[in-house]
């Protein structure tokens, strides 16, 4: 350990930058060189440097180091004081850059294209090795959309996304910050969905870890071959249910991979704080098992005590790895692990199931703003899922939370204003003894119905919510009949992607005449009917996820409570304005999501506080400013 202008350095953190030097070490033919990377509020001066680089190279024994002929060497990104929230600007304003020369275009962390200064290019090795023009982050920002939008094919723009994360992190990131409406369908739903049916044609680097059963006992190391040390929200999935899209076994790292993204552009949590990581324990998808470029492990899925052990031994080694503040979400898991896995941690780790919970929140504040156009209270509506899995039995429960701390009713009296109808028709008492026990507070009294047309008829819900995974569900027959007893029938198809939606915007708008309030979880165009543009919401979890992450890292919370949940939800509906409540819309727009991340943030923060699950002491007065200040900046740092 030893201590440099104020800030004290780490045996790990030195192994951090010890691995960096051997890895850069070994790809490197342009002499090394010590660079401070000055962020915009720090100024650090040289000669300090070389005495961090100096006792960094002593302190760690490793010969490949001795092999650096180093003049020089930069940068410390990965140094961060242990009680950095997210964006390191409070903490030290030193990074560490880990090579010059043409490693450095190499190095997507550090790399910054034809935006290195003169200067830089003169003392980082780079002369010649770029064309001479010197352009601005904007004008690359400008420049790299012109050529996605070239792509026709949106999985083409999905993969010119993927190269650009992989070689320019920053303007990856500025360019989806910049243009988020237009390309959170690329590098999210629906195109993410494609991304995953082909991840194994179109796999080119490992983009997070794959662990599967054949690294069972060795999950500890496994998380050690990661580079990045200070891992501060994981996704993960054993994609066994990925999007509405079934099993599509190692392939859905697409997922994990496309949350991570948008936590750090929707919800500023620096990138090397996350850590995507599939589980594969097999897949029961015959077309992969035949398809001979199937990337995965070529078996069925492991179950039981087989399964348990892995998950178990995963969670464990990723608390020992990253302590217990480490936010672990769960993603597109099959029902009957996702109910389990929540449960069974949810006292012993901070984890989230995006699925059951994000989902939830983010309908719930639909909802909440919904009100606003079609009046009453939560309580006065009656509520019909079509689908009785992770989504919808999670949304139910938050409504019927929701109704009865408005009410002081108990919960189970305000569940029986929500039914639910699976593939077996409506969940009544009479099916009690067959349903999975998720689905038990659901079984009221009614008669036996098969159709969700004749449900919707019989039960006369206010307020229809698709979560099946099976698309063009409602039809214009169940959509007609919301209409007849509906002034303004709330309609929710949120299955994912496109594909699998319940139903159109178009079919909502045209077969309720009008009278819809819909969204969707994918994106839907704006729709003319009679002459008149009707703009829908995108009910997905990408609004709550990154926010409420972000809430429990600057907080520093070690459990999720459900009460969280409301105020996410709470925070959400809040930031709809009347602008958009003018043109039917429930949810804001997407363009100002750090905003509102950062408002769903403090929320968050404020009630883990008010729990007395917050460890990060002591709490900031002002936490939206507070949640803004820790968000990661894609804005380039100048080397000096
Ligand atoms: O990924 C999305 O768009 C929303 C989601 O969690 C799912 O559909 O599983
Ligand atoms: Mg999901």
């Amino acid at each position: 350990m030893f201590s440099l202008n104020g800030t004290t350095f780490t045996n790990n953190s030195l192994s951090g930058v010890s691995r960096c030097l051997t890895q850069s070490s070994r790809r490197v033919s342009a002499p090394m060189v010590v660079v401070a990377a000055v962020s915009s509020n720090g100024k650090p001066g040289d000669g300090s440097v070389s005495v961090l680089v100096e006792n960094a190279l002593t302190e760690s024994a490793a010969p490949v180091e001795k092999e650096v002929n180093s003049t020089v060497i930069g940068g410390v990104q990965d140094v961060y004081g242990e009680d950095s929230a997210t964006e390191d600007q409070s903490i030290t304003p030193w990074t560490l850059s880990v090579a010059s020369g043409f490693s450095l275009l190499r190095n997507p962390h550090y790399n910054k294209g034809l935006a290195f200064s003169e200067r830089e290019r003169d003392t980082h090795y780079l002369r010649g090795l770029l064309p001479p023009v010197v352009i601005s982050h904007d004008l690359q920002v400008k420049k790299m959309m012109n050529s996605i939008r070239k792509y026709e094919v949106p999985l083409q723009r999905y993969m010119a996304m993927m190269d650009l994360q992989e070689m320019n992190e920053r303007l990856f990131y500025k360019l989806l910050i910049d243009n988020v409406e237009e390309l959170l369908p690329i590098v999210y739903t629906p195109t993410v969905g494609q991304a995953c049916q082909k991840y194994g044609s179109i796999f080119r680097r490992p983009q997070g870890l794959f662990i599967s059963l054949k690294e069972k006992g060795k999950i500890h190391e496994v998380l050690k071959n990661w580079p990045e040390k200070k891992i501060q929200v994981i996704v993960v999935t054993d994609g066994e249910r990925i999007l509405g899209l079934g099993d599509l076994g190692c392939q859905g790292m697409g997922i994990p991979v496309g949350k991570l993204s948008l936590y750090t552009a929707l919800g500023g949590i620096r990138p090397s704080a996350c850590l995507p990581v599939t589980i594969d324990v097999g897949t029961n998808n015959e077309n992969l098992l035949n398809d001979e470029f199937y990337i995965g492990l070529r078996q069925r899925r492991a179950t039981g005590q087989e399964y348990a052990e892995l998950l178990d031994e995963f969670m464990y080694a990723v608390k020992q790895n990253y302590g217990e503040k480490v936010l672990i979400q769960f993603e597109d898991f099959a029902n009957h692990n996702a109910f389990d896995l929540l449960a069974k941690y949810g006292t012993s780790h901070l984890v989230f199931n995006d699925d059951i919970q994000g989902t939830a929140s983010v309908v719930l504040a639909g909802l909440m703003a919904a009100l606003n156009l079609v009046g009453g209270t939560l309580s006065e509506h009656t509520f019909l899922f079509l689908g009785a899995g992770e989504a919808g039995t999670g949304i139910a429960e938050l409504i019927a939370l929701e109704m009865s701390k408005q009410t002081g009713i108990p919960l189970e009296e305000t569940r029986k204003k929500i039914w639910m109808v699976d593939s077996k028709g409506l969940i009544v008492k009479s099916r009690m003894e067959m349903l999975q026990h998720f689905k038990r507070p659901w079984a009221h009294d009614h008669e036996p119905v098969q159709e969700l047309v004749n449900a919707v008829k019989s039960i006369k819900p206010t307020v229809l919510i698709g979560s099946s995974g099976a698309g063009r569900t409602f039809t214009k027959e169940v959509v007609q009949a919301m209409a007849t007893f509906n002034e303004k029938p709330i309609i929710f198809a949120l299955s994912n992607p496109t594909s699998q939606s319940e139903c159109t915007a178009e079919e909502a708008y045209s077969w309720s005449e009008g009278r819809a309030i819909f969204a969707s979880g994918s994106p839907f165009a704006p729709v003319e009917y009679n002459g008149k543009v009707y703009a829908s919401g995108q009910a997905n979890n990408a609004y709550i996820f990154p926010g409420f992450g972000l809430g429990l890292i600057i907080s520093g919370a070690i459990r999720v409570h459900d009460d969280m949940l409301l105020v996410a939800s709470e925070a959400l509906a809040e930031q709809v304005s009347q602008e958009n409540f003018e043109k039917g819309l429930i949810y804001p727009p997407f363009s100002n999501i750090r905003k509102i991340s950062a408002h769903i943030a403090a929320k968050v923060a404020a009630k883990a506080y008010e729990l007395g699950l917050a460890t990060r002491l002591p709490q900031p007065k002002d936490l939206v400013a507070y949640a803004e200040s820790c968000m990661y900046s894609p804005a380039y740092r100048s080397y000096r």
